[in-house]
C-alpha cells in the first residue's frame, strides 16, 4: 500500500520535522537535492548543458541546490530565478549566497535551445493560484523545448491536492517525490504531467507521528496477493451465493456482464432476477447461472424473497432501467434484504426517492456511482467533485453510512472512516459500456467470499483496473470491451492469487 499526501499535508510534515523533531529545513533540502540529482544520473539523463528554473520559495531553493551539486560535479549548468527577489524564503537566499560563492552560473533569459535536461524548480507544494504572466510564459517555453523535462517534487502548475493544471503547468518526463508522492500527481491531469514519478525518502517524519483527519492510500497489486485467499477445501457454498437483480427488456447485456463477472471472480453460485424477455438469451450465454425471470408488471416478491433470504449478497441496479418495476424492486430490496448490498448504475438513480429506506438499512452497502450519478446522488457537481475527490467521497459515505466507490480515471473509495483510498490501476481502455457492470460483478464476488465491504471495495477496483491493463496489453485500448475485462479478471486473479 502507498500513501499520498496533499500539498497542505506535505507542508505539515514538514512543519513538523523542522520545528518539533529538530532537522534543519537545510539538511531535509539538501537531501531533497541531493535525490534530485541521483535520480538525474541513475536515469541517465542527458547532462551535457543543464538549465535549472528556480521561482522564490524553497522549490526554487532546492533547485539552487541542486544546481551546486551538479556544478560540483563539472556538469555544466545554469541557474535561471523567475521569482521576485523581496519574496525569496531564508533558505533560497542562503542558497543564492553558498552556490555564488562556488562560482555557480546565474542566467536571464537565455534560449532553452542550448541545454539538454531542464530542471523545473519553480513551484513545488506553495503553488496557491492560478500561474500567469512571465511564469505562464516560461512554461510554455519549457513545454516546447526539446530539451528532458525533471521537475522538484512536483510540476509546477499542477495543484498539488487534486491534479489540477492551475493555468498552465511543465509537463515533466520525471518528477522527484520528497517524502511522498503528491495527490496532485496522482489524479489526472497531474499524472499525466508528472512523466515518471520517483518518491524519495528525505528523512520527513511519516505518519502516524501525525494524524490528518484522512489519510489517503492505494492498493496495490502486492497488497492482492497479501488478501486473497481461497480455501483449497471449500465448496460452491463456502465460496458464496450471489443475488443479481439486472437487466431490463432491451439491456440483457449489463446483467449478463454483472453475473458472468461474479462468477469469473471466484464466487460459488449466481441467481439473476430479470425481465422475461432475457429467457432466450441469458442461460444460452450464461449456463453456470440461474435464473428467475418476471414479466413486464411484476416483481414477483415470493420468488424475490426466497432469493434474498438465499443469497449470501446481493447487487441491485446494471441495466435496470429506471421504470415502476425497477424502482418497486429496489424497494423490496432495501426494505426485505438481510445481507451485504451493492447498489450500482439505476439502483443509484432511483435511490434518491428511497434515501429514508437506504438510512434504515442495516447491512453493509456498497455503491458504485460514476460522477455522473455521484453528482445526481449528493446534489454537487461534477466539478465540486474534481475539486475536493477525497473529502467529498467520504462525506457522501459517511452521510449515507455505505461504502462508495466513486469512479472515474482515477476512482476513489471511501467507508466515511480515516481512511480513503484512490485507485491508480485501470487505463482509457476501461472507458467502454459495460465496464461498471463488470466491476459490480467482481465486487460481488469478492463480498459473497467474506472480505469486508472496504475491502472487497479497494481490491475489487484494483483487480478491475488490473484486469483493464492486462486487456490493453494483449488488445490494445482501442479494441478492448468490457467483455475482455471479465477474462482478464480470471488472469490477474490466477497471478495473484
Ligand atoms: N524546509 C522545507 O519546508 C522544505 C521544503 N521543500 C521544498 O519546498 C517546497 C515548498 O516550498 P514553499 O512552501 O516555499 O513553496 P513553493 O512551492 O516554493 O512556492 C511558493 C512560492 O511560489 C510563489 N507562488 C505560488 N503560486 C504562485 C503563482 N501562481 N504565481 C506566481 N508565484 C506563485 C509564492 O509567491 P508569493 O505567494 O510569495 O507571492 C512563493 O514565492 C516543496 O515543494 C519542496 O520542493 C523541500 O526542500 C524539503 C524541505
Ligand atoms: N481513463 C480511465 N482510466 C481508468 N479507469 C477508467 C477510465 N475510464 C473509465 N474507467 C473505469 O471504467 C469503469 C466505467 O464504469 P461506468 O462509468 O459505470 O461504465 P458503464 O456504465 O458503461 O458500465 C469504472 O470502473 C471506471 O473507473
Ligand atoms: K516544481
Amino acid at each position: 500500500m502507498r500513501e499520498f499526501v496533499s500539498g497542505t499535508q506535505m507542508k505539515q510534515l514538514d512543519r513538523y520535522t523542522i520545528q518539533e523533531i529538530g532537522i534543519p529545513s537545510l539538511v531535509l533540502m539538501e537531501r531533497a537535492a541531493r535525490s534530485v540529482y541521483d535520480t538525474m544520473i541513475k536515469e541517465r539523463l542527458p547532462l551535457k548543458k543543464v538549465l535549472v528554473l528556480c521561482g522564490s520559495g524553497n522549490n526554487g531553493a532546492d533547485g539552487v541546490a541542486l544546481a551546486r551539486m551538479l556544478h560540483l560535479s563539472n556538469i555544466s549548468v545554469d541557474v535561471e530565478i523567475l521569482g521576485n527577489p523581496s519574496h525569496f524564503t531564508t533558505e533560497m537566499k542562503q542558497q543564492i549566497e553558498i552556490a555564488k560563492k562556488y562560482q555557480v552560473a546565474f542566467v536571464k533569459n537565455k534560449s532553452l535551445s542550448e541545454y539538454t535536461t531542464i530542471v523545473d524548480a519553480i513551484f513545488g507544494v506553495g503553488l496557491d493560484r492560478e500561474v500567469g504572466g512571465g511564469y505562464k510564459e516560461k512554461i510554455k517555453e519549457i513545454n516546447q523545448a526539446d530539451a528532458k523535462v525533471v521537475a522538484v517534487d512536483i510540476p509546477s502548475g499542477i495543484d498539488s491536492a487534486t491534479g489540477k493544471v492551475l493555468g498552465c503547468a511543465v509537463c515533466a518526463d520525471w518528477t522527484v517525490s520528497f517524502a511522498y508522492e503528491k495527490l496532485g500527481t496522482v489524479f489526472y491531469e497531474g499524472a499525466e504531467y508528472a512523466g515518471n514519478v520517483r518518491v524519495a525518502d528525505i528523512g520527513i517524519v511519516k505518519m502516524p507521528e501525525i494524524c490528518f483527519p484522512i489519510s489517503t492510500y492505494t492498493f496495490e497489486e502486492k497488497d492482492l496477493k497479501e488478501k486473497l485467499f481461497r480455501r483449497e477445501s471449500g465448496n460452491k457454498g463456502t465460496f458464496g451465493k450471489v443475488l443479481l437483480i439486472a437487466g431490463n427488456e432491451m439491456t440483457s447485456g449489463a446483467a449478463l456482464l454483472s453475473a458472468s463477472s461474479a462468477l469469473h471472480t471466484g464466487v460459488g453460485m449466481v441467481k439473476v432476477h430479470t425481465r422475461k424477455e432475457n429467457r432466450a438469451i441469458l442461460p444460452v450465454q450464461l449456463p453456470e447461472a440461474m435464473y428467475c425471470f418476471y414479466g413486464k408488471k411484476e416483481i414477483k416478491s415470493e420468488a424475490l424473497a426466497e432469493s434474498l433470504e438465499w443469497a449470501d449478497v446481493v447487487g441491485i441496479g446494471p441495466g435496470l432501467g429506471t421504470n415502476k418495476q425497477a424502482e418497486a424492486l429496489l424497494e423490496f430490496v432495501l426494505k426485505y434484504s438481510k445481507r451485504p448490498l451493492v447498489i450500482d448504475a439505476d439502483g443509484l438513480n432511483l435511490l434518491k426517492s428511497k434515501l429514508d429506506l437506504l438510512e434504515k438499512y442495516e447491512y453493509p452497502v456498497i455503491m458504485t456511482p460514476h460522477l455522473g450519478e455521484f453528482s445526481r446522488l449528493s446534489g454537487l457537481s461534477i466539478k465540486d467533485w474534481k475539486q475536493q475527490p477525497i473529502e467529498l467521497t467520504n462525506e457522501l459515505a459517511h452521510r449515507y453510512n455505505v461504502t462508495l466507490v466513486c469512479k472515474d480515471a482515477r476512482t476513489v473509495i471511501a467507508d466515511g472512516g480515516q481512511n480513503v483510498y484512490v485507485n491508480t490501476t485501470g487505463n482509457s481502455g476501461m472507458a467502454t459500456a459495460g465496464s461498471g457492470d463488470v466491476l459490480t460483478g467482481i465486487l460481488l464476488g469478492l463480498l459473497a467470499q467474506g472480505y469486508a465491504p472496504l475491502d472487497a471495495a479497494v481490491m475489487g477496483v484494483c483487480v478491475h483496473g488490473l484486469a483493464g491493463d492486462e486487456a490493453a496489453k494483449e488488445k490494445g485500448k482501442y479494441a478492448m470491451v468490457a467483455g475482455d475485462l471479465i477474462t482478464y479478471t480470471g488472469d490477474v486473479l490466477k497471478k495473484r492469487g
